[in-house]
């Protein structure tokens, strides 16, 4: 059956009231089925590799390449239905667990049993770090080592513990152009990991599922990391362009030797718990189903522990590495730097932007 420009047009307005937002992939597709529907094949100048977003769009048109606007038509009318289907608000009997969380705060903090909490709260982007997020992080480590509490965790919501940096970070560029958002880059990361090196209470990851990135980087600069069974970590740096940080470069080869922090860091050598156990990367895993109340039962106990004690003995034990941990800090910002402005960093941002790769 033809979709006639009535049906085109339904569909375009019914878009605009969607209650669910589809996602980007979608919205990708939408958008170069709506240009191929109206103004026929992509016959427009290639943005350039900086401007991200829009090269992104047009890599999506011109990917259709000669489909008739009649077939882009029928295309996007199916799309939107089957959209539409899918996005009904769901009926009262829908069972609380099968329901998406909450994701108003992405960074959720609260304080019990001696224990500060910071946890990840974007389930839905696999609580992947927004700019905002990591100021939020460094405001709420601040506030922690000056409260009460004796201990302090860093968690995820969801079926992920962080998927690293939000990749999208590249794509909010100021007046100053991509040359600004590096130096910003940079400085937030270099304040971020510093604040980590010197957080003065025993700094405890709780790591509810698979790690990507910075996520990962940075658990060399905590106490105790515990793990679920289902946890993966993966650092896959060279894949993205870029390079180590968290200072990885210096705790990794100290904490699993040289060549098994290189096969991680070079290489991208995804782990699973136990392999990240068995290198002292992970202090413990927990079988899946008893993880939460496992480690909060071990967390609890150990927050009545006398917490001067435990300031001063994270104080001995870290002491001697902070200056060099600050140096290798410096060193890896600035060339991470250098690393998000070259092609092959800009290359491999624009391809997750257009879902054409995934690790
Ligand atoms: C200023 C300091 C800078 C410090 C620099 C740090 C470097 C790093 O951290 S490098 C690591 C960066 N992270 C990645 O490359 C991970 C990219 N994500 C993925 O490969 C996959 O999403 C996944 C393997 C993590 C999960 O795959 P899965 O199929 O299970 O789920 P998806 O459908 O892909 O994801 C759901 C949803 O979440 C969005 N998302 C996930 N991770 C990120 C991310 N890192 N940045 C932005 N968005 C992310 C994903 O796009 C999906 O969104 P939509 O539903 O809108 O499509």
């Amino acid at each position: 059956m033809r979709t006639s420009q009535k049906d085109f047009n339904d569909a375009v307005s019914q878009v605009k009231l969607l209650k669910e937002d589809p996602g980007n992939e979608v919205k990708l597709k939408l958008y170069a089925l709506y240009k191929q529907a109206t103004e026929g094949p992509c016959n427009v100048p290639k943005p350039g590799m900086l401007d991200f977003i829009n090269k992104t769009k047009w890599d999506a048109w011109n990917a259709l390449g000669s489909l008739s606007k009649e077939a882009a038509r029928q295309k996007y009318v199916d799309l939107v239905s089957s959209l539409s289907t899918s996005s009904k608000s769901p009926s009262p009997e829908t069972p609380a667990a099968d329901r998406k969380p909450p994701e108003g705060n992405s960074l959720v903090v609260t304080s019990e049993d001696g224990i500060t909490t910071i946890r990840l709260n974007r389930p839905t982007k696999k609580n992947a770090l927004t700019t905002q997020m990591y100021h939020d992080i460094i405001a709420a480590l601040q506030a922690a080592s000056k409260d009460e509490s004796t201990i302090t965790v860093l968690t995820g919501s969801g079926d992920y513990y962080c998927s690293g940096n939000d990749l999208t970070n590249f794509t909010h560029l100021s007046a100053g152009g991509l040359e600004e958002m590096a130096r910003s880059g940079e400085v937030l990361l270099r304040d971020f990991v510093d604040c980590l090196i010197d957080f003065p209470k025993p700094l405890v990851a709780v790591v509810n599922g698979p790690a990507v990135g910075i996520s990962v980087t940075i658990l060399g600069l905590f106490d105790v990391v515990y793990a679920t069974d289902r946890a993966t970590f993966h650092t896959p740096f060279s894949h993205l362009g870029q390079s180590p940080e968290g200072c990885s470069s210096y705790t990794f080869p100290k904490i699993m030797g040289s060549s098994k922090a290189a096969e991680m860091l070079l290489f991208g050598k995804k782990l699973t718990a136990q392999e990240a156990c068995a290198r002292g990367l992970v202090t413990e895993v927990f079988p899946d189903g008893t993880f939460q109340k496992e480690v909060w039962a071990r967390l609890k106990a150990y927050s009545k522990l006398p917490p001067n004690a435990l300031r001063i003995s994270k104080q001995i034990i870290r002491k001697q590495e902070k200056e060099k941990l600050h140096a290798v800090n410096a060193e890896e910002s600035s060339v991470l730097r250098e690393r998000w402005l070259s092609d092959e960093c800009m290359n491999a941002i624009a391809s997750f932007l257009s879902r054409k790769a995934k690790l």
